[in-house]
């Protein structure tokens, strides 16, 4: 898999921690910054290039960290032909990638613990897509509604 990750500074030691753990895993990792902590940087730069990333890259998936995972969400979004899913737990995770065929999360590094983050968003790699109509359905209305 190849995944693509992006953070503000809230999510840089996570970030840093996720590259090398999945890189570990044989995982193909790009990461898109931040590249030095900086406290008064901004997320949404960070995730436009890993969500532009990943639509340059069918198959592959994003991350995208911060303090809550909400800014980066709706930063991701505004990328046309990402469907990122704030991921707040296992299920959510697998619920994203089963039902919504997320192609990014977005998680809030401040609302866990790095080992329960590091679940979370394993569990989204994981996980595929059912493919079951009703979802690919709903999916095709989005796409449909966004290319409006
Ligand atoms: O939605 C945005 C993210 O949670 C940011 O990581 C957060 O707002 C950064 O907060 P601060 O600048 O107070 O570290």
């Amino acid at each position: 898999m190849h995944i693509h990750v992006g953070t503000d500074h809230a999510g840089f030691e996570l970030k840093n921690r996720l590259v090398e753990h999945w890189r570990s895993q044989g995982h193909e990792v790009t990461d898109h910054g931040c590249y030095v902590y900086d406290r008064l940087d901004d997320y949404p730069s960070f995730c436009f290039a890993a969500a532009e990333a990943v639509v340059a890259d069918p198959g592959s998936l994003g991350v995208v960290l911060g303090g809550s995972g909400n800014g980066e969400q709706i930063s991701a979004n505004k990328v046309v032909g990402v469907r990122a899913a704030l991921v707040w737990s296992v299920e959510t995770a697998r619920l994203a990638r089963q039902h919504n065929d997320a192609n990014m999360a977005g998680l809030g590094v401040r609302q866990h613990a790095e080992q329960e983050a590091i679940e979370i968003l394993d569990a989204f790699i994981a996980e595929p897509f059912s493919g079951d109509a009703r979802h690919q359905k709903r999916i095709n209305q989005i796409r449909d509604y966004e290319q409006r």
